[in-house]
Parts: C-alpha cells; structure tokens; sequence
C-alpha cells in the first residue's frame, strides 16, 4: 500500500520526504519495526517513542510519524510531523485497513462498570437474532464464532482495525465493543465511525491514570463528544453523570433508568438467586441474571436493541435465556449447601454492589465471607476504601493478593489494612497466597454460607513480579467446595 493512500484525513503540521512509497506494515512499538514499515512515535505514561526514531531507521523503516522531527535526518526516510502522534495511528489503522468501522454497525460501551457485561450479552443477543456479530472485551473477542484472545478491555488502534476488517470480511452486521477510558485518552478509538454509544455508570477508578475523577469524567464523556448524528447515545439517566455524557453529543440522545422518567424503563420484582424478574417496559420477564446492577445492564443492552430496530417482543424472549459474562457473580453451590460466588468486583462501588445484592437475596443467618485483593500498579487510592466496603457488607473478609504485577503484595495488603475501621478489624484476616486465602474461607464456611471470591471474574492468571502463572479462582472454589453437579 502506498503512504499516500493513507494519510487521507491526517492534518500534517510538517513533511519532510515523498509520499509515493509502499509501505509495509505499520508499527508503534520499535521492537517490531522492519523493513519499509511506518513507525508511530508515540509519547507513552513510561517512555516517549521518538526516543527510538533511530533505531527504527535502523532496522529499515521507511516512515517516520512523529511530534517533532529528529534534528538529524535521514534522505532515504519520510518524515511527518503532526500534532499528536496518537491520532495519527487511529487515523491511518482506519485507512490502512479499509475503514471496516463503516462497513458494519459498531456500537461502544463506556462506563466504570458493566461495560463487560453489557457488550457480552448484546453480542449474545445478536447473534440469537440470527445476525453475524462481532465483540471486543476485556474477557475475550469474537469474529462472530471465532474466538481471539484480549489483551485490553480495548485493543490498540492497529489490533482493534485489524478485527473489525475480519468482522467485515466475515459478514458481520454488528459489533459490540467495551470502550475503556485508556482508550479515550490514548485515542485508541480515533477514527472510528459508531453507531451507537452506550454509558453504564461511573464511580472510582483508574485515578492513577486520570489524576483526578473530573479528568476520568473527561475522558467518558470524550466518547459521546465524537458519536456522529446518525449515531444514538443511550446513557443511565439514575446515574448523576449519566446526563453530562450527553451534553454536547450529536447523536440523538436516549435515557434508561430504575428511578426516574426515561424511555426505556425497569422495575424490580424480584431479585433472587435464581435471577431476576423484571417488569420491563410493561412486560414482566424473569432473566437469569442476579442483582440489580444487572436490571440496569439488562435495560442498557434492551434500550440498545430497540434503537437497534430489533423486535421487542423477540428480544425480551431471547434475553430471558442469556446467562451473563464469565466470571460476573460466576456461583457454584457445594454439596454441604455453601454457595461460592467469583465476581470480577475490583472497584469500591462493584464490591458494594455485588455485597449488597447478596445481602438482599440471603436468606437470614448465613455468613458472609469475602476474599478481596487489590491489583498493582493501577490506583492505589481505591485500596483502603475496597477493604472497608467489604468490611461493611461482609461477616469475615479475608485480605489477599490480586494480581500484585511489579508491586510488593504485602505493601498493597497494608494500604488495604489502612481502610479498616478498629472494629472491622476483628473480622479481618491478611493471606497473602490467594489460594491459601480461597481454601481458608472455604474451612471457615458453613452450610448455607455465601463465599464472595472478588476481583479476578474471568481470569485464568496472577501476574507477581512481572510474571504470569496459572491462576483461576472458580477452579480452586470448585476442588474446595465439590459441587454435587
Ligand atoms: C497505562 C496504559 O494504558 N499503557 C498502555 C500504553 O503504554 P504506555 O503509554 O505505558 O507506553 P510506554 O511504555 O510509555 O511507551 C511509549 C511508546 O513507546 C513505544 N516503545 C516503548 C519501548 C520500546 O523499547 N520501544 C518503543 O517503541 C511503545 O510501544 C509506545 O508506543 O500503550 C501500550 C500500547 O498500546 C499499551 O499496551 C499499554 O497498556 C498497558 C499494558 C496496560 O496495562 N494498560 C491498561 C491499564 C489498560 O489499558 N487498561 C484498559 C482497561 C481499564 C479498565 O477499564 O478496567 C484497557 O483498555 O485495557
Ligand atoms: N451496571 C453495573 N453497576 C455497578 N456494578 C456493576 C455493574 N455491572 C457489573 N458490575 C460489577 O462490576 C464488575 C465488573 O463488571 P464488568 O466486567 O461487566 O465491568 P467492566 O466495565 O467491563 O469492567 P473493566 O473496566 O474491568 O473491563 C462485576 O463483576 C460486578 O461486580
Ligand atoms: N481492566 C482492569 C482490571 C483489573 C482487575 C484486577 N484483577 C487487577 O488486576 O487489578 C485493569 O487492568 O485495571
Ligand atoms: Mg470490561
């Protein structure tokens, strides 16, 4: 492919060199650069990318994509600077791979939590309705049936244009992806052209990255800001920010809501174990999806499915048979009757929710016991205030590693300590092998007691120092609690 042929819709500030070269493959990371490749400068949160503009010359690239042009130069190279190196590559993804985005009806998912959820279950959904569907999640992506494994809740603008050109080329009608707020920020998502965009709801996470929480609603609401005016922008209106993700939108703006006037509305019945049992707009439907987060996550992929032009009648069939994401309130029940729930909760408002909602379905003296841990590397500030929720909601918690990644997991287990009140204190115990941690609570249930595993959901690993080994919490539940099915 020609350079030229890609650069449509990049504002170049400066270019040094011709455009009338092919090109090979494009390349963000200097490490993978070869022969004829475009290379990305990219500024990072670690390093800066024009650090390697050398060394990729080096290997043989042909192009170099940068904010500020080396002082030096090389005849044989081109050379563009433009504003922000990060748009550039969304922009020319798009291009390189056709603008797939166009060719199907993409519709993204943002929020704090559900995102996962609500992506999956469309993707289901849809894929019942007898369309060919995409879907990009943190759990795992999909060509309609083929399966690719994530490496982020929201790919980088390269990987994430390569799969929807497959989706296209797959006959794909729609996708269904989760938009992370890194991906706003880090303009993963330039270029593309939605359909549709979903908010679920937003509370602490990710200040590490964002600072501040003003800079995190920012970034959420950057998403709605780019929806084109063909597009719907489909936001939980019981959420107080779900009507600012609307303010500046041209897409048409549509609300959903438990408490206040929406178009498309729910009330709970019933909330059990056993799933939900909604009256949903004037239908009255049981879903097998437990707890009130999911009435809004069910109302959030209905609303989507309505403005989608799918039958309501039909869909609300459909969704009545859907089971949920991997890993979201994942339980088994053991012989002895002790239930052991896995749940992807890794912020103080999912930990809260999830607690909540087992403290509405129990049925009366049953203890509850949480096992909780906090990541590495990511915000340190929602530590202690995780630790003292599942003080608040739970019996006993036991504190213990999450996926410590290049931390020291004693140091995270002490901020987590620092959140507990004196008398929460008591119920608490530290375990810092989470496997220990799993089997300690499975001893100390007994029957009829609700085990909460919180934080890992779906994953089938824990990263100490760097290093991945094999890890699953519902495995571990599964040889402690040996369920009679
Ligand atoms: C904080 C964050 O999001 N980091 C992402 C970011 O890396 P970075 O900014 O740290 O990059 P950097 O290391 O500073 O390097 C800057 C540039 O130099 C390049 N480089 C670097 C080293 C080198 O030798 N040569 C070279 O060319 C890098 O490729 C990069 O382009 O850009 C990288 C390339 O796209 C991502 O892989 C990386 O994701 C890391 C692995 C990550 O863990 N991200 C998480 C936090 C994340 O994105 N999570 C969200 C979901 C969160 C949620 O909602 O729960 C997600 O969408 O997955
Ligand atoms: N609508 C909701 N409101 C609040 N909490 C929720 C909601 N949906 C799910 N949760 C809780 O948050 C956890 C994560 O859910 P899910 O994976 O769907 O969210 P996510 O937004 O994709 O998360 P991530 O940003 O890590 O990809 C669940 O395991 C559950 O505890
Ligand atoms: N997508 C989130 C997941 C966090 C899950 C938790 N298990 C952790 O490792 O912190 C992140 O990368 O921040
Ligand atoms: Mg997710």
């Amino acid at each position: 492919m020609q350079l030229q042929d890609l650069l449509y819709g990049v504002t170049i500030k400066e270019l040094v060199g011709k455009t009338d070269r092919e090109i090979n493959a494009l390349n963000f990371d200097s490490r993978k650069v070869s022969k004829d490749d475009i290379f990305f400068a990219v500024v990072g949160t670690v390093t800066d990318g024009h650090r390697f503009i050398e060394q990729t010359i080096e290997q043989g690239a042909g192009v170099i994509i940068c904010e500020n042009l080396p002082e030096i130069q090389d005849f044989t190279v081109t050379y563009i600077k433009v504003e922000n190196t990060a748009v550039a590559l969304g922009i020319i993804a798009g291009n390189y791979f056709g603008n797939p985005s166009a060719d199907l009806k993409l519709i993204g998912i943002t929020g704090t939590n559900g995102k996962t959820t609500i992506a999956t279950i469309l993707f289901k959904l849809f894929k019942d309705l007898g369309y060919k569907t995409g879907l990009l999640s943190t759990v795992e992506n999909y060509i309609n049936d083929t399966v690719v494994a994530a490496t982020h809740t929201t790919p980088n603008p390269i990987a994430l244009n390569q799969l929807l050109r497959e989706m296209v080329d797959a006959g794909c009608d729609y996708c269904f992806m989760e938009v992370s707020s890194h991906a706003v920020s880090q303009h993963r998502i330039e270029g593309l052209t939605f359909s549709g965009g979903v908010f679920s709801n937003l509370t602490h996470d990710h200040l590490d990255f964002h600072k501040t929480f003003d800079a995190y609603l920012k970034a959420k609401k950057a998403f709605f800001d780019v929806l084109p005016k063909s597009a719907f922008a489909l936001t939980n209106i019981d959420d107080k920010n779900g009507a600012v993700m609307l303010q500046n939108t041209k897409a048409h703006k549509k609300t959903y809501a438990l408490k206040q006037l929406a178009d498309f509305k729910a009330k709970i019945i019933e909330n059990q174990f056993s799933g939900l049992h909604l009256d949903i707009d004037n239908e009255d439907v049981y879903f097998k999806l437990v707890g009130s987060f999911n009435a809004y996550n069910l109302l959030a992929v209905y609303g989507t499915a309505i403005l989608l032009e799918q039958d309501k009648l039909k869909v609300l069939t459909l969704l009545s048979r859907l089971s949920g994401a991997e890993g979201r309130f994942d339980y088994i029940t053991s012989a002895d009757k002790i239930i052991g729930i896995v749940d992807y909760a890794h912020t103080p408002d999912a930990v809260q929710n999830v607690l909540s909602t087992i403290a509405n379905i129990r049925k009366g003296t049953e203890q509850v016991i949480t096992v909780l841990g906090c990541g590495g590397d990511r915000d340190k500030t929602k530590r202690p205030i995780m630790a003292q929720v599942a003080c608040d909601w739970s019996d006993k918690v036991i504190l213990t590693s999450d996926n410590p990644r290049t931390e020291d997991p004693q140091t995270i287990i002490n901020e987590m300590e620092a959140g507990v009140s004196p008398t929460n204190k008591r119920k608490t115990l530290s375990i810092l092998d989470r496997k220990e941690a799993i089997k300690t609570a499975c001893h100390l249930a007994q029957p009829g007691d609700i085990i909460l595993v919180a934080g890992k959901g779906h994953e089938k690993y824990q990263e100490i120092n760097g290093i991945r080994n094999h890890f699953d919490d519902k495995e571990i539940l599964l040889e402690q609690l040996k369920p009679i099915s």
